[in-house]
C-alpha cells in the first residue's frame, strides 16, 4: 500500500490546506509502515516542494508540462490517475477545493475507485477503513466504510493540523501521456484577486452582517481584520446589498470557510449563514440582542454594538502585540 497525496499550488507556494493533507497522507503512512508520496501539478521550484518532506512525505511528482499550467479538472484528473497507477497508491488524499471535488470525481471514475468527501479526521484502520465525513452542510456527520481497492478521500480544512517537521523530500519529473480529450475545456486566462487573504485557506475570518448598517460603516471590522492578518466576509444580504463583494459571502449558497477563528459581528446566525462556518475552531459572535440565534453557535459571545466593542479589539490586539 502507498500513500499520493495531491497537492495545489498557488503562485508556485504549496497552499496551506495541501500542507495539511500532506500530513493526514503521512499520518496514514505511518500508521501502515508505507510512504506518503505527493504529487503536484504546474509550477513551481524544487525547494519549494522539497518542503513537502517537512510534513512527511518522501517523494515528489512534480508535472510541470506548460499545457499544465493552467488549472484543468480533465487534465489534471489524467495526470491524478496515471499517478496513482505509477505508484500503485491505494489511499489519495484531495485538499478541499473547487478544482480538487472536480478532479478527485474523475479520477475516481477512470480508476474505478471509492470516493469520500468532507473527510473530517484520521481514518480509523482497527476494522477495514472508516471515515467520518460531514454531511447536511455540517450539521451532521456519517461513518463510511471505504471497500474499494483504492480509496479517494477530500478532507476538509483542519481535518489534522499540520506541523512541520525537517524532513526535505527527493523532486521526482513526472510527465504522462495525455491526450486531446483531456483538453477539450481550456482555460485560457484566468484572473485572481490579488493582495487579499483567501478565504478559504485564511487561519482567522472577521465577518460582517446587516448589522453593520451599511458599506460605509465597513471599517472598524476592516481595521480589526487588519490588525489580526484576518480575511473578511459577509452574511448573504450584505453581498446582495452590494455592501460587500459577492466571493465575501458566507454560508450555505456561498463560500464554506473553517478557520482557527471566526469572529462575526452583526449577523443573526441563520442557519444557513451558520452551514458555512460550523467547521471553524473558534467561534466568537458580537451581536446587540443577547437572544440572537449565533450566540448558540459560539464558543464565545459578546453582547454589545459592533461600533462600541470593534474599536475597543482593534486597540486590544494592537497593544497585545
Ligand atoms: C435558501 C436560502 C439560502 C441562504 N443562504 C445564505 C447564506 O449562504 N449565507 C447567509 O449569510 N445567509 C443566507 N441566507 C439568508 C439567511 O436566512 C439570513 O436571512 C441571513 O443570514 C441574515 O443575515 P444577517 O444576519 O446579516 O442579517 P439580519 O438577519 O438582519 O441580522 C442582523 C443582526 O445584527 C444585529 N445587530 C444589529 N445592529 C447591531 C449593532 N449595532 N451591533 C451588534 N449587532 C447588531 C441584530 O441583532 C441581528 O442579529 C439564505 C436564505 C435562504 C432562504
Amino acid at each position: 500500500m502507498s500513500i499520493l497525496i495531491f497537492v495545489e499550488l498557488d503562485n508556485g507556494s504549496i497552499k496551506k490546506t495541501s500542507l495539511e493533507a500532506v500530513a493526514y497522507g503521512a499520518e496514514i503512512a505511518k500508521v501502515k509502515g508505507t510512504t506518503a508520496t505527493v504529487l503536484a501539478i504546474g509550477n513551481a521550484e524544487a525547494s519549494e516542494l522539497a518542503s513537502a518532506g517537512a510534513y512527511g512525505a518522501s517523494k515528489v511528482l512534480h508535472a510541470n508540462a506548460s499545457e499544465l499550467a493552467t488549472e484543468n479538472a480533465m487534465a489534471y484528473a489524467s495526470v491524478l490517475a496515471a499517478a496513482v497507477q505509477q505508484e500503485g497508491a491505494e489511499v489519495v488524499i484531495l485538499p478541499k477545493s473547487g478544482l480538487c471535488d472536480s478532479m478527485g470525481a474523475r479520477a475516481a471514475a477512470k480508476l474505478g475507485a471509492s470516493i469520500v468527501s468532507g473527510v473530517t479526521e484520521l481514518p480509523d484502520l482497527t476494522d477495514g477503513f472508516k471515515v467520518k465525513r460531514s454531511i447536511y452542510t455540517g450539521k451532521a456527520f456519517a461513518t463510511v466504510a471505504v471497500k474499494g481497492a483504492i480509496k479517494i478521500l477530500g478532507i476538509k480544512k483542519n481535518a489534522i493540523e499540520a506541523i512541520a517537521g525537517s524532513g526535505s523530500a527527493e523532486v521526482v519529473g513526472f510527465s504522462p501521456a495525455l491526450g486531446g480529450g483531456d483538453f477539450v475545456a481550456k482555460v485560457i486566462s484566468q484572473e485572481k484577486a490579488s493582495g487579499e487573504l483567501s478565504l478559504t485557506e485564511a487561519d482567522i475570518v472577521v465577518s460582517g452582517g446587516r448589522g453593520m448598517k451599511g458599506p460605509e460603516h465597513w471599517q472598524p471590522l476592516l481595521d480589526l481584520a487588519q490588525s489580526l492578518g484576518a480575511a473578511t466576509g459577509c452574511s448573504k444580504p450584505v453581498s446582495d446589498l452590494d455592501w460587500r463583494p459577492h466571493h465575501e459571502h458566507i454560508g450555505q449558497t456561498g463560500i464554506k470557510v473553517a478557520p482557527n477563528l471566526y469572529i462575526a459581528c452583526g449577523i443573526s446566525g441563520a442557519i444557513q449563514h451558520l452551514a458555512g462556518v460550523n467547521s471553524s475552531k473558534v467561534i466568537v459572535a458580537i451581536n446587540k440582542d443577547p437572544e440572537a440565534p449565533f450566540f448558540k453557535a459560539a464558543d464565545y459571545g459578546i453582547v454589545g454594538d459592533v461600533f462600541d466593542i470593534l474599536p475597543r479589539l482593534t486597540k486590544a490586539v494592537k497593544e497585545s502585540k
